[in-house]
């Protein structure tokens, strides 16, 4: 029976989430619960809160952690809650809040908070990927970069969508949310000009020029580029577009939009547990970005345990 309920939130998200992140620490106080409200100040931090709380909870039956945000904010916290027995519920606040569309939890707050209280527990897997990155853009040259090793709950996209979110103005995402997305592709677009990317997986090898690596099904706005992905299969989608050139990246766009993508005949589509990605690309994890290849990506079975609609 869960007694104590930690909410690490981010007052930034979805350009302004304060307002709805108090209401929520009022609904569940006026139901009887003893509640933690950590605000999360910097990139990061969401991460901190969720480990010092798997490490400091000696009770963890009663205790549920909300991560009340985006995409960005559920990835910290997943990565900090990893392998403890801790439920983690989200209150979806961001600017698209992808994980949400996956489990159909409601952008009401009294919908998904009772979602949180009596939904279902599932323990699900999670994608690990190490590459070059420092979790931050860089201006030092990709050589420098140290190796980055981080949990994805979603997808990694590596090519057009990892540049896509690099170049992502944050002043444009703070005012337009989803649309400053939508500007960066559309300049990049233009100016993309992608090097090959090489993947290695169950003794096969492949290339192309973009590809989505989906831990799930949704992705971006109601996309759905990983169709068979599910947060409770231990397997990756991967998605391959084979062909480079503004015509070709704008009818795989085109494509993912009016759900024909996997019909396409120059692209591949597999499942997978391990992948190995060699190349010259940005990449994007959960949305957020992370790095360049060369990137090593495998799962991480039985990695934590979340609460979805019953
Ligand atoms: N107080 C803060 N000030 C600035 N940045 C923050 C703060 N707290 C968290 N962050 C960072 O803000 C980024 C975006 O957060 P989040 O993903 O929760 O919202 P969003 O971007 O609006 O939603 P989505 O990812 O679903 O589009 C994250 O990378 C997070 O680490």
């Amino acid at each position: 029976m869960i007694k104590d309920i930690i909410i690490i939130g981010n007052p930034i998200a979805g350009g302004g989430a304060l307002k709805k992140i108090r209401q929520a620490v009022s609904i569940l106080e006026n139901k009887g619960f003893n509640v933690n409200l950590m605000l999360t100040t910097q990139k990061g931090d969401a991460e901190l809160f969720a480990r010092q709380a798997s490490q400091q909870s000696a009770e963890c039956s009663r205790l549920l952690v909300i991560a009340a945000g985006g995409d960005g904010t559920y990835n910290e916290v997943a990565n900090g809650l990893i392998h403890s027995n801790i439920p983690m519920a989200i209150l979806p606040l961001g600017t698209t809040s992808v994980l949400a569309k996956e489990l159909n939890i409601s952008n009401d707050i009294k919908i998904s908070l009772d979602i949180a209280l009596n939904g279902k527990i599932q323990t699900i897997h999670l994608g690990k990927i190490t590459c070059k990155g420092s979790n931050e853009k860089s201006n030092s040259s990709q050589n420098n970069l140290p190796l980055v090793t981080r949990h994805f709950l979603l997808m990694a996209g590596i090519g057009f969508d990892g540049e896509t979110v690099y170049s992502v103005n944050p002043y444009i995402k703070k005012i337009a949310g989803k649309t400053a997305y939508v500007l960066s592709g559309i300049k990049n677009i233009f100016k993309y000009n992608p090097s090959i990317i090489t993947l290695r997986y169950d003794s096969e090898e492949k290339s192309g020029y973009n590809v989505i690596i989906g831990k799930a099904s949704c992705y971006g706005g109601d996309f759905k580029v990983t169709p068979d992905a599910r947060l409770t299969d231990p397997y990756f989608y991967v998605f391959v577009m084979h062909q480079k050139g503004k015509l070709n990246l704008i009818r795989y766009i085109l494509g993912i939009v009016r759900t024909k993508h996997l019909k396409l005949n120059d692209i591949s589509y597999f499942r997978t547990s391990e992948i190995e990605i060699e190349g010259n690309a940005h990449i994007q994890i959960d949305g957020d970005y992370l790095g360049t290849t060369p990137a090593k990506i495998d799962l991480v079975t039985d990695a934590i345990k979340i609460i979805t609609p019953k």
